[in-house]
């Protein structure tokens, strides 16, 4: 049964920052955004952890393994380096989606991304090490299938960004709305989904709705851990499987 805690990481008074005493240059904030989101990767990663961009002032990680004086660490971390802070909201459940929305909680019941007074919240809880099993985490690692021959080598590379998009905006609405996960971009033509305890029919489901609506087909692996890495490595693995065996659901 999974059991995923999740984080979401709030860039602090975000928004009015990139404007005082006016607005700020474009590029340094582009260049702020994804260095903040490199170092995040690295410093969730190191302990096993996933973080995603999503829309960069707030970022989504999957924290299995983590407790919270390591979040307090990374908060200390990104304090001393960049202009800016974060604040954490820390959830768990059986749903991602769930755990999602309470981690938001936590973070908008402790003030708005636009208050001055709200630095560096860490609030929520983690699963305790005592609880902790092999298959909290199931991760589903989704790519385009034939990608580089039918859009990346055919089409303009705009006309391909629109494809591998569409895509992933089916995708990531259908998983949240008909399978409780999350789905997030993860380049090229991979999308990578925390689910919750899903079968191969669900996947099916997934693959047929963005065929039917976008006509793009994906294939899917799937795999499960303690941790997102755990979960991810077998995904990849499962991944590999699928493309040799030309099945598109394959689980590890
Ligand atoms: N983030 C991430 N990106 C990947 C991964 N594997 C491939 N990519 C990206 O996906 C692009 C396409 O590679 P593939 O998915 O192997 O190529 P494809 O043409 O779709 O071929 P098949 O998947 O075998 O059908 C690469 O250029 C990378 O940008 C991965 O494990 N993680």
């Amino acid at each position: 049964m999974t059991n995923t805690q999740i984080t979401l990481i709030q860039i602090d008074n975000y928004g009015p920052w990139t404007v005082t005493p006016e607005p700020r240059r474009e590029v340094d904030l582009q260049t702020l955004q994804s260095r903040l989101y490199a170092d995040l990767s690295q410093l969730v990663g190191n302990r096993d952890g996933y973080v995603f961009f999503t829309r960069f002032d707030n970022m989504v990680a999957v924290t299995n393994g983590l407790d919270m004086d390591d979040h307090a660490l990374i908060q200390e971390s990104v304090r001393n380096r960049y202009p800016v802070t974060v604040s954490f909201g820390v959830a768990t459940g059986t749903s991602p989606v769930h755990a999602l929305a309470d981690a938001t909680n936590l973070i908008q019941d402790a003030g708005s991304a636009q208050d001055k007074s709200r630095r560096e919240i860490l609030d929520g809880r983690v699963i305790e090490e005592a609880f902790r099993t092999d298959d909290d985490v199931q991760i589903a690692h989704f790519d385009v299938v034939d990608a580089t021959g039918k859009y990346t080598d055919e089409l303009d590379a705009f006309g391909a960004f629109i494809e591998i998009e569409q895509a992933y905006a089916s995708l990531m609405r259908y998983m949240y709305e008909a399978h409780d996960s999350l789905s997030f971009f993860v380049g090229g033509d991979n999308i990578i989904a925390v689910c919750p305890d899903l079968d191969a029919a669900a996947y099916d489901d997934a693959i047929e709705h963005v065929l039917d609506e976008t006509g793009i087909q994906v294939r899917v692996g799937v795999g499960e851990g303690s941790t997102p890495h755990d979960a991810g490595y077998a995904a990849k693995h499962a991944l590999e499987v699928g493309r040799a065996d030309e099945s598109l659901v394959e689980f590890h």
